[in-house]
């Protein structure tokens, strides 16, 4: 699903309203019809909802909302910026319509502490939406902040107020910290990022019937992984397949200590499909290898740690997890990355010893996969500002170097050479502990040796990933869960593909 900027938005309402076409008042009553039956479904109508809107259209779908609520049989108050009478067309109609009905009460966003509200009260934020265009001024910011403190429910109508939807924060921004957020047809690129995404709470993404015409032609480099996206990558297995067919995976990995990270990322890549497994591993890890994953052979390659890498040309090199980083095993390294010419994968350890010497970096052979967290990240590139700066600085890179950049995060990011960014959007905080990257190593790697391309590869790859989490952490709780149970649950995922 594409992600497009608050502009492409406003322009995608326009050329929606002109050509479906749809009057504004029209499309605003539809927007707001879709979030009365998300309330609906999920509030029971014993429920008080305190309804605050703002100037623009957010304000006309808080509007809006209210009044199908109320006749839905919900009780409803509305709160405005009686200081601000410059209304939008769409919002001054609809605030019409509010005040000729006797059953909702408006009040200004100043009156709440007289107030005092229901304990069964929901709070609905439709004060500012994608329109937010300069900092909060000091009246909305008082109540935003007065609304943060209290314990209700709160709802977001299309993004939480305060946030833009295509970039960070401003300085001391202020920001509705919403339970739910329900936004219209699109993601918005600020769900996305961790200081910005934080706001959101649950995300409701609700198809308002958009131009399709309009978004099959509007360009953007930035995409949400979604299923259908999958289900166009994923390959079934031909019936009269053999294990040739799924390619040569071999996991560099491992040292006296870390031989668990050498095999996760084996399992990993047993488990994801590819057609013959190596792993060359320190002698040190020989017999815990060989026991927990039979199913693989086993290269050894010095006593504690790796002395040195494979060259065969026909499989696909997965190096890094536990790999340490020892000097002579950087050197062998380096001296691998100079020869070799085919995509490999790259993460931790391989990403630490090239990161203490950057000049490695353009010998990474062309079209391969680096999937740095931000910590390896900043120590290869450099450090940023905020994840929006990181993201466009991995596009640079990206395209300087002539790889695939995997910026793991909850919500991880894939970006080409092309400079397109894929954002994966499965995945949970279950994962967040030691191996999951490793696993990740072994999928992407599995994948890639099974000939699909490196976009493919990384798209797939952390989509199962995350899947995988998402499944483990329904069986186990996010505490428990495992990274081996990523593994466990591969087949699962593949199950639903198939
Ligand atoms: N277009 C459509 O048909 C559809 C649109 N939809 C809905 O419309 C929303 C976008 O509406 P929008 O463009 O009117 O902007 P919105 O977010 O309400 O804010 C603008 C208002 O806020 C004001 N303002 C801005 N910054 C400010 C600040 N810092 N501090 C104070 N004020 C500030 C700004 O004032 P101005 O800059 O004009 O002085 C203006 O009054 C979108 O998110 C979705 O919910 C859906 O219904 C689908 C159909
Ligand atoms: N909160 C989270 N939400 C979603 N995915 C997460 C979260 N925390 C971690 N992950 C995923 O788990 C993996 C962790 O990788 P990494 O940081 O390299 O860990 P390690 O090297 O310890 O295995 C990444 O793929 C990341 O996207
Ligand atoms: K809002």
């Amino acid at each position: 699903m594409k992600i497009f900027s608050a502009q492409q938005i406003r322009n995608c309402d326009q050329f929606t309203i002109e050509n479906e076409p749809i009057s504004p008042i029209k499309l605003v009553e539809r927007a707001a019809e879709t979030c009365a039956r998300w309330i609906e479904n999920h509030f029971n109508k014993t429920s008080e909802f305190q309804v605050f809107c703002g100037n623009g259209n957010n304000g006309a779908d808080g509007f809006s909302l209210a009044r199908i609520l109320y006749t839905k049989g919900f009780d409803v108050n509305v709160f405005i910026n009686e200081k601000n009478s410059k209304y939008s067309q769409e919002a001054e109609i609809n605030l019409k319509r509010i005040r000729e009905i006797s059953g909702i009460a408006v009040y200004d966003f100043n009156e709440i502490e007289d107030l005092g509200f229901q304990e069964n009260s929901v709070l609905v934020d439709s004060v500012f939406g994608t329109g937010l265009n300069r900092k909060i001024e000091i009246s909305v910011k008082n109540l935003i902040q007065k609304l943060n403190h209290l314990s209700f429910p709160k709802i977001s109508i299309d993004i939480p107020s305060g946030l833009f939807a295509d970039r960070s924060l401003e300085e001391n921004q202020i920001v509705f910290n919403a339970d739910e957020t329900l936004s219209f047809q699109f993601w918005k690129k600020s769900f996305l990022h961790p200081e910005t995404g934080k706001f959101c709470g649950n995300i409701h993404i609700l198809e308002i019937g958009l131009s399709q015409k309009f978004i099959e032609n509007e360009h953007s480099d930035y995409f949400v992984i979604d299923e259908t996206e999958i289900h166009k990558i994923y390959r079934p297995r031909n019936q009269f397949s053999h294990k040739g067919n799924f390619g040569k995976t071999t996991i560099v990995a491992g040292s006296f200590g870390k031989i668990g990270a050498a095999v996760l990322a084996t399992k990993a890549a047993l488990k994801s499909g590819s057609g013959i497994t190596f792993a060359r591993i320190p002698a040190c890890g020989y017999f815990v290898l060989q026991s927990v994953c039979p199913e693989a052979m086993v290269e050894v390659s010095g006593e504690n740690f790796v002395t040195d890498f494979p060259v065969e040309n026909d499989h696909v090199l997965g190096i890094g997890p536990g790999l340490g980083t020892n000097s002579e095993t950087q050197k062998s390294f380096f001296e691998f990355l100079k020869n070799y010419k085919n995509p490999v994968v790259l993460d931790a350890d391989a990403l630490n010893l090239i990161a203490q010497n950057t000049e490695i970096l353009s010998s990474i052979p062309r079209n391969s996969i680096i999937t740095p967290h931000p910590k390896e990240f900043e120590r290869l590139f450099g450090s940023t500002e905020n994840s929006f700066e990181r993201l466009e600085l991995a596009r640079k890179k990206s395209k300087e170097f002539g790889i695939y950049i995997v910026l793991k995060d909850h919500h991880t990011q894939v970006i080409t050479p092309e400079q397109k960014v894929f954002y994966n959007i499965t995945g949970n905080s279950g994962m967040a502990k030691g191996g999951s990257g490793d696993v990740l190593l072994g999928i992407i790697t599995s994948l890639l040796a099974q000939n699909y391309s490196p976009e493919e590869a990384a798209v797939f790859g952390v989509w199962l990933h995350g899947k995988a989490g998402d499944f483990a952490a329904e069986k186990n709780s996010k505490e428990a869960m495992l990274p081996s149970d990523l593994i466990d649950e591969l087949g699962n995922v593949f199950k639903i593909l198939a």
